[in-house]
């Protein structure tokens, strides 16, 4: 079942919006003798927002690692923007336009804010130039106030945006948020679930994991819910959220 977002603009409503950017089926991954995936599947339209769900340790790091190409020991087929890219590294996933936001947020501790913004800017794969310097800046108005500080200089909620204003300013068609929130303070939080808002007000495909299983629901056109390596729910984010089995897969 393909879902896609009622809220994105023009550009996305083509007869392409219903193109699956991400095609991923039969995924499996280890860690060593560690069988992690087990045949899992994700798929994700143009313009779409995702939400992967499911318990500590069930593999959704790994599914997302995988799709990205940093899990070197896999199987299964990997579509992604119609290019198999089963077997791609991730420098070559990020050059047709995915954004990863990782655990750990992944800023450049020696760089001021600004340098990490400016050093990763550029056009996206069809030209797109819409998320400006400024624009950034007035999503994240904390960030304009640490300029010229240094990335280790900031608080994890300021890292956190500084990730995501740098993924933006790539101008990605997929952004992967992994655990964005995680161990950040109340109202950090909601701000980074404002912007996730207006991500996907934007038309930017997205893919989110994150502990609050709830916001992602109401935040996602669709869900995948993860057990032991295999999709166990999935389909529309409603029809989710509405699942008698739900608590049982999460342990709520
Ligand atoms: N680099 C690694 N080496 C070995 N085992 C790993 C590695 N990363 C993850 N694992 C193991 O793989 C399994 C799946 O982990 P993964 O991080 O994908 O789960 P997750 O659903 O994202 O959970 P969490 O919310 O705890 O990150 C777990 O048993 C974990 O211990």
């Amino acid at each position: 079942m393909t879902h896609t977002n009622p809220h994105v603009p023009v550009r996305s409503l083509s007869p392409e919006a219903a193109d699956l950017i991400v095609d991923a089926h039969s995924i499996h991954a280890w860690y060593g003798s560690s069988h992690v995936l087990h045949g899992a599947s994700l798929q994700i339209a143009r313009g779409q927002t995702v939400g992967l769900l499911g318990r500590n340790g069930m593999g959704k790091s790994t599914l997302i690692r995988t799709l990205l190409g940093h899990v070197a020991q896999r199987d299964g087929h990997i579509t992604l923007f119609g290019k198999d890219a089963s077997r791609f590294k991730p420098h070559q996933v990020a050059r047709l336009g995915v954004a990863y936001v990782p655990e750990g947020r992944g800023v450049f501790p020696n760089l001021t804010v600004r340098e990490n913004l400016v050093m990763a800017a550029h056009r996206g794969v069809d030209g797109r130039n819409d998320w400006s310097f400024e624009r950034v800046m007035a999503t994240f108005p904390r960030l304009q106030e640490r300029l010229t500080n240094l990335g280790a200089q900031l608080s994890g909620g300021e890292q956190q945006m500084l990730s995501i204003g740098r993924a933006l300013m790539t101008h990605p068609e997929l952004i992967v948020l992994d655990e964005a929130t995680e161990g950040l303070a109340p109202l950090i939080v909601a701000d980074i679930w404002r912007v996730i808002g207006e991500i996907r007000q934007s038309g930017i495909a997205t893919l989110i994991v994150d502990r609050d299983y709830r916001r992602v629901l109401a935040h996602a056109d669709h869900a995948v819910v993860l057990q032991k390596g295999q999709v166990v729910l999935q389909g529309r984010a409603d029809d989710v959220a509405n699942s008698p089995a739900l608590a049982s897969y999460l342990g709520v």
